[in-house]
């Protein structure tokens, strides 16, 4: 049985706080641009257009959740990249988070997280709920405690990002391979708890725009190429990177900021908006899902 993609927007917004003209993830974010030059080897990989020449990136930082007040300091919430990759063939867009996993396996338990979550009359979820939920549930644990066992990143472009799912690049051959793709930061920061204490609750917008006035955020697109045994339908568990070939695609340079109306007016697809020679997993269900949760966030948020 599906679970219906607006009951899940619906969880998300009543989580945050029920705000709107928001999204419902990455309410908090800034809209950007930038460029994205494809590496010597990414034709060899994939023949998507972005990786046989440059292409200008429209693209937005975000924090994780629907409410748009939340502090960039709180550790265990993921911190957001989304990204448009334009080509008159066919744009490429990747909507990317700092944590290697995602929380749940399936729509159906995404829903069920987020009804066992759902703040009651005192505005608290209720924690006998939330405990059984998770006991049942232990993988939905795992995106928390590999944030909370890593610092607050001191920038946004100070992170890596991870796209959880497994794609399919296909070069001009035909030739096809499985990857995660991960985004590294050029200048990775975590702050320490002295840091952290003295920072208000938002400094990454001012910290973008101080740090962009310098020069570009540069990260570079790595494909981890999967071995027999890597999951391709369980965006819950990490493959272990550190053992598996890697692949550099290109380096992403974001190079200022954009007024908000840049990225507010759509969304950031990143099921439907993929050229030839890159596909998602057929076999993730947390993967097609996405297409219309985003699509029934924007009307929301728009109308
Ligand atoms: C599985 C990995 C996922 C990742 C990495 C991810 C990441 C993100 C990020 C970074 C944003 C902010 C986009 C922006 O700045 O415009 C976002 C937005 C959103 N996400 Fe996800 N997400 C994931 C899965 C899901 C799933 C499974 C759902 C629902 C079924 C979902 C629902 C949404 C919605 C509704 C938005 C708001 C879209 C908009 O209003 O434009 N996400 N997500």
């Amino acid at each position: 049985e599906e679970a219906d993609p607006a009951a899940i927007v619906a969880g998300m917004f009543a989580a945050g706080g029920n705000h709107t003209g928001v999204r419902a993830s990455g309410a908090k974010g800034v809209c950007l641009k930038g460029e994205f030059t494809p590496a010597p080897g990414a034709a060899a990989l994939s023949k998507a257009p972005q990786f046989q020449k440059a292409a200008p990136v429209t693209a937005r930082f975000s924090m994780g959740g629907s409410n748009p007040k939340v502090s960039d300091k709180v550790k265990p919430v993921t911190r957001g990249f989304a990204m448009r990759m334009n080509d008159p063939a066919g744009d490429m867009v990747f909507v990317v988070i700092s944590a290697p996993v995602f929380s749940t396996r399936t729509p159906e338990q995404l829903l069920a997280a987020l009804q066992a979550r759902a703040p009651g009359p005192d505005g608290k979820p209720d924690a006998e709920k939330v405990k059984a939920f998770v006991a049942a549930n232990p993988e939905t644990t795992r995106q928390a405690a590999w944030l909370n066992a890593r610092p607050v990143p001191a920038s946004f472009a100070g992170v890596d990002y991870w796209g959880v799912h497994a794609y399919t690049l296909t070069n001009a051959k035909g030739e096809t391979k499985t990857a995660k793709l991960k985004f590294v930061s050029a200048d990775k920061a975590g702050l320490s708890d002295d840091e952290l204490k003295a920072k208000p609750d938002s400094f990454y917008a001012d910290e973008l725009k101080e740090r962009l006035g310098r020069g570009p955020a540069r990260f570079d697109l790595v494909a981890i190429l999967a071995e027999p045994g890597d999951l391709t339908n369980d965006s819950t568990v990490q493959w272990p990177e550190e053992q598996r070939k890697t692949e550099t695609l290109g380096t992403l340079a974001v190079t200022a900021i954009e007024p908000d109306a840049t990225c507010d007016a759509r969304t950031f697809d990143p099921v439907v908006e993929l050229p030839e020679g890159i596909a998602g997993p057929a076999d993730d269900p947390m993967f097609a899902v996405r297409s219309p949760a985003y699509a029934v966030s924007l009307s929301r948020r728009t109308n």
